[in-house]
């Protein structure tokens, strides 16, 4: 196992995806060090979640290494791959939760890992770990929602008690897969400042996809985008404007009115860009 404490603790290199015919990532490089708050942005079928999961092992390269935490994941046998996504948490565009179980029950579950075979009812699980689990729940802000079943719970509030789930495995890195996209505008504010204020308060490491330029701009360090499953964009959130994202593009949104505005953004951007993108392929991208 390499050293991690000091150098990218995620590190990408040459990473070829195919499901067979289609080319999911083509020679993806990315390396992420400890503590960056990083976002893979990029259009439906960009390749986000496919690279996300090859951080965890749902996923293995065609060709190309991925290494995570100083561990060589492809190689890693059914026990290591325990022992790593015991380490990576991850969150999910819908939640994932258990439907019938109350907040509390599901955050327990994050747990699990750490038990040997599984728990049913609140019963089996070590007084200890429902106290963590409480305390996960009061951090996320539903305490007084831990005894609520899921499915009672907003969308909002489901993605929380999610995030909650994955600090039961106190992660060193967080995935998070389109966090946001089924969720209100006021909701997805929400969810997103708890994950960063998470990921200062813990010195986490997150990559987290987005198809949203906004938020991905106010949100993260580092934007990295993918298009085709390639890399096109690599570079601190700081400074970058949406019109430059745009221009690398072509068109990313998911409201009808940040659509068309949009639109104007890159027709202002595509006379001025020696290297614009043709119709054709933004019709494409759409
Ligand atoms: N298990 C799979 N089998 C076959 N094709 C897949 C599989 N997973 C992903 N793909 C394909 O790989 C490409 C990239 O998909 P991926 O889900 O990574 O994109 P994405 O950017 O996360 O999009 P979305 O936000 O819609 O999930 C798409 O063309 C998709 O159809």
């Amino acid at each position: 196992m390499s050293d991690t404490t000091t150098s990218g603790i995620i590190s990408v290199s040459g990473v070829t995806k195919k499901f067979g015919a289609t080319q999911a990532l083509n020679d993806v490089n990315v390396r992420v060090d400890r503590g960056e708050v990083v976002v893979l942005l990029g259009l439906s079928g960009s390749g986000k979640s496919t690279l996300l999961r090859h951080l965890n092992g749902l996923e293995f390269p065609t060709s190309g290494t991925v290494e995570v935490l100083g561990e060589n994941v492809p190689a890693l046998g059914p026990k290591g791959l325990r022992a790593l996504r015991g380490r990576v948490g991850m969150i999910f565009q819908q939640f994932e939760l258990v439907p019938s179980l109350t907040a509390l029950e599901n955050v327990l579950t994050g747990g699990l890992g750490a038990l040997s075979g599984p728990r049913l009812g609140l019963w089996a699980y070590p007084r200890a770990m429902k106290v963590t689990a409480l305390t996960h729940l009061d951090r996320v802000g539903l305490l007084d929602r831990a005894y609520h079943r899921a499915d009672q719970l907003s969308g909002g509030q489901q993605q929380r008690v999610a995030i909650a789930r994955a600090l039961m495995q106190s992660p060193e890195i967080l995935l998070a897969d389109e966090p946001v996209a089924s969720l209100d505008p006021e909701s997805s504010n929400q969810v997103m400042a708890l994950i960063r204020e998470i990921a200062a308060d813990d010195g986490l490491t997150v990559v987290c996809s987005l198809h949203q330029v906004d938020i991905a701009l106010d949100w993260g360090d580092r934007i990295v985008g993918l298009r085709h499953g390639e890399v096109v964009l690599d570079t601190p959130a700081t400074g970058l404007s949406k019109a430059e994202v745009m221009e690398i593009y072509g068109r990313v949104t998911t409201s009808t009115a940040e659509f068309a505005a949009i639109e104007a953004e890159l027709a202002a951007v595509r006379v001025t860009t020696a290297d614009a993108e043709q119709p054709s392929d933004l019709d494409d991208a759409r």
